[in-house]
């Protein structure tokens, strides 16, 4: 203990460890609290005594314990929790519990059974995976008398762990325990809040069930006040996520929305070293921050939104395509196509897998998620304008023109119907799906043949008559469907924005992932557009005198900037839509699209499925018709165009500039990363004239740390408008720093005299180099 006793003494605490009253029958070096006859625990009165007298007067703020002593400080918390103004325990604050166990409760001491509420008090449970004396599953159900527990597993048995890993996390769980408390949580009076708050309360309530059907859990299954309920985060196997499921519970105190916070706290059952303090840091951060840019307003789903967005990516961009249509469009066959290649996992075998396509509607049920790869956009990548004789290498590889390939998310959702917005074939769950999405393909079928719920009805059926679709109609529903589910979720908040007044109207979009300024710019606009559409001057200072027609022209230019959208004119190969693919390439823009690409997902994907069969199946049979001729590029096309909508920023860490090596610290991501080509999608890509990536080795079917020579291996995709601060973060969680940002230099080009850049300053052409310096070296220097 006195590793564990040195450290806390370094932290300002002191450890006091009395002994245990009685000794024990068989063991002489050995004390225990109680003795234990059938449930009466003799002496346990002795024991609490002796507590209180060592406590009294003292500034204690938490207990520990092992094994009997575990169980002590669980019964002492308990009953504290029970009793906090006459336990004797005042200002105890956390517990931590080694190699604790539940049992039967002591006959002979009044702890009541009828509290049914979990213990409020922080806990952390550490048990040895190999302990046979109280195996791992007991700790466990002593744990579930508290709210929130945390654990800590240790290879060994029955002993206190204090390799210095461990003494950390006691110390990291103690300091986080204290500073809660600090927190207003106690301060949450069970008060009615006045009728016209409770209002609020409950409609925002009634929303987030609407918007998280499965995802929402309200534990008393009516709402009480204080209201509580948890949003449980769904977990996907990229990002950032723990390995067991996180959810976020929220409090609303009685002045929830108007004039506070709501009280937030992250449940899971997740030990300190798989959900580290950061990480958690980082989510209540991001939860902060989100509330305090909706302060006044309900905020909940902006909070959800913000830790998704960390989970997912880290803090990392990944460029997310979203496939959006009514159904039995064609988007799933779409999906397939662009994603086929990535999906290749074996050099010599072939597996399409994907998603579900069929002719009937409602295929689709859960997003279906892929990597595809995309050529960068011309003019991000320094390579273009390098004359040097050094060779530009990159991870992910080339197309056949020599442009570096960046990894894409494309979401493939299920079909939107009219009426998608308020919930109809549940289509508010699917268009949440595409919230973190940077750029929407709308699908269309463009044949026309069948009707807007994506009946099919034949070709007699073409447009016009008997419910057949126009792609024109298709699109002007659907894009009424995105404008409604954004306007459903901004009409929440309004009558709060009403009331503090124009400065506070770009707040009602937060939650869909853009900076302030974008959305003062729509705004702007849209002014502008009314100002020229009426002859008058237009302003929205006043908004006591908007109308619901305004809410929407606002809402419906947020969503043209937020989601640019690209049309797949799909189906070409239907003799119906050539006539109609000319009329909707000739009424463009309109409805938020300004591009339209014909295609045939379906014969893409065709060309796909027989690329792959021959290359890794190794099928002795001569290339087909199709792809002896020009192979069909309409999906290939709609991604490149959704990608140079995005505009990302890209970045190309280096460790050195005279050599442009990569940092070691990104080793790990560059070799292991889940985006990266495997050696199925190489051979394809080969085939297809592209280049392989250029530490990839083909003998061993690995990636291989590169050899030297080999520059700018890596690129950092990161969202338009990332600060220096942002890069930092990205870089320091996939390992290439230690410590923290000290300062960052930039310069436009080598031999300029570097100059600071402020760590708020956005990423942009004009410092085309930037050196970022820490405080502490990071393991790999
Ligand atoms: N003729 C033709 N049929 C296509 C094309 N693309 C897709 N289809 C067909 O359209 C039907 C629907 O395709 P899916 O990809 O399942 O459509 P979806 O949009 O994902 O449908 P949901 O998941 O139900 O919303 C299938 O029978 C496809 O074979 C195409 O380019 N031409
Ligand atoms: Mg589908």
């Amino acid at each position: 203990m006195d590793r564990f006793r040195r450290r806390l003494a370094k932290e300002g605490f002191d450890l006091i460890a009395p002994d245990a009253p009685f000794p024990h029958p068989e063991q002489e070096l050995l004390r225990m609290w109680w003795d234990r006859q059938n449930d009466s625990y003799e002496g346990i009165h002795q024991s609490i005594q002796l507590l209180q007298e060592i406590w009294l007067g003292q500034q204690f703020v938490g207990m520990i314990g092992f094994s009997q002593g575990a169980r002590f400080v669980e019964l002492l918390l308990r009953w504290h929790f029970q009793n906090p103004e006459t336990s004797g325990f005042s200002g105890l604050q956390f517990g931590i519990m080694i190699a604790g166990y539940d049992a039967p409760l002591p006959t002979n001491w009044c702890l009541s059974t009828n509290h049914q509420q979990l213990v409020q008090i922080p806990t952390l449970h550490v048990m040895g995976l190999q302990d046979e004396l109280v195996p791992p599953e007991k700790s466990r159900k002593a744990a579930t008398y508290f709210h929130n527990p945390q654990f800590l597993e240790h290879e060994g048995g029955h002993h206190v762990p204090v390799q210095s890993p461990r003494v950390t996390a006691y110390v990291e769980f103690i300091q986080n325990a204290l500073q809660q408390s600090t927190t207003p949580e106690e301060t949450i009076s069970t008060l009615m809040p006045d009728p016209e708050i409770a209002e609020l309360q409950r409609d925002e309530l009634e929303a987030l069930q609407a918007i998280f059907p499965e995802e929402f859990t309200l534990p008393d299954g009516l709402p009480q006040y204080p209201i509580t309920f948890q949003i449980a985060l769904p977990q996907t196997e990229e990002g950032w996520w723990p390995p067991h499921p996180v959810a976020l519970e929220f409090t609303f105190p009685p002045q929830y929305p108007t004039e506070s916070m709501p009280i937030i706290n992250l449940l899971h059952n997740n030990n300190v070293m798989e959900f580290s303090s950061l990480q958690k840091e980082r989510c209540m951060q991001a939860m902060h921050h989100a509330c305090q840019l909706e302060e006044g307003m309900p905020s909940v789903m902006s909070c959800v939104y913000a830790v998704k967005e960390l989970f997912e990516s880290g803090g990392h961009y990944r460029l997310t395509l979203g496939l959006v249509g009514k159904p039995s469009a064609g988007k799933s066959t779409f999906f397939n196509a662009a994603t086929g290649f990535a999906r290749q996992r074996g050099d010599n075998e072939s597996s399409l897998g994907g998603a579900t396509m069929a002719s009937h509607p409602f295929t689709t049920i859960d997003a279906n998620i892929g990597y595809c790869l995309v050529p960068a956009p011309a003019g991000s990548c320094p390579e273009e304008d390098y004359t040097g004789d050094q060779i530009i290498g990159c991870t992910h590889g080339r197309d056949s023109q020599g442009r570096r390939l960046i990894p894409v998310l494309l979401k493939d959702v299920a079909g939107l119907v009219p009426g998608a917005y308020k919930g109809r074939g549940r289509g508010n769950k699917f268009l949440n799906d595409l919230t973190d999405a940077h750029v929407l393909i709308h699908i269309l079928d463009a044949s026309g043949t069948s009707d807007e719920g994506g009946n099919a009805l034949g070709e007699d059926f073409d447009t016009g008559s008997n419910g057949a679709s126009h792609p024109l109609h298709d699109l002007e529903f659907i894009r009424k469907e995105l404008i409604e589910w954004v306007y459903s979720n901004v009409i929440q908040k309004w009558e709060s924005i009403r009331r503090k007044g124009k400065t506070k109207l770009s707040d009602m979009f937060s939650g869909y992932g853009q900076t302030e300024g974008v959305t003062a710019a729509v705004i702007g606009e849209v002014e502008s557009f009314m100002t020229a559409s009426i002859g008058q001057a237009y302003s929205f200072d006043d908004l006591s005198k908007w109308d619901s027609g305004d809410l929407h022209r606002l809402v419906s230019a947020f969503l043209g900037v937020r989601f640019p959208v690209v049309l797949a004119l799909n189906k070409m190969d239907l003799p119906s839509s050539k006539e109609k693919i000319r009329e909707v390439q000739e009424a463009l823009p309109i409805h938020g699209a300004h591009i339209g690409v014909p295609l045939s997902a379906n014969q893409e994907m065709i060309f796909v499925k027989s690329t792959i069969e021959r290359v890794l199946v190794r099928d002795s049979r001569p290339a087909t018709l199709l792809e002896a001729n020009s192979p069909p590029l309409g999906v290939w096309q709609c991604l490149n165009e959704a990608v140079f909508l995005t505009n990302p920023m890209l970045v190309f860490p280096v460790s050195d500039f005279s050599t442009l090596s990569p940092l070691p610290g990104l080793r790990k991501i560059a070799i292991e990363n889940s985006s990266l080509p495997s050696s199925g999608m190489i051979s394809c890509l080969v085939t297809a004239g592209g280049k392989a990536p250029t530490h990839w080795n083909a003998e061993d079917q690995l990636y291989r740390p590169a050899a030297s020579g080999i520059s700018l291996r890596d690129v950092i995709v990161m969202k338009p408008g990332s600060t220096v601060e942002d890069l930092f973060f990205v870089l320091k969680r996939l390992g290439a720093f230690g410590g923290e940002f000290v300062r960052a230099e930039g310069i436009y080009a080598i031999g300029d005299s570097p100059k600071q850049v402020p760590k708020g300053r956005m990423l942009a052409k004009d410092i085309r180099i930037i050196k970022i310096m820490t405080n502490k070296k990071a393991s790999w220097q």
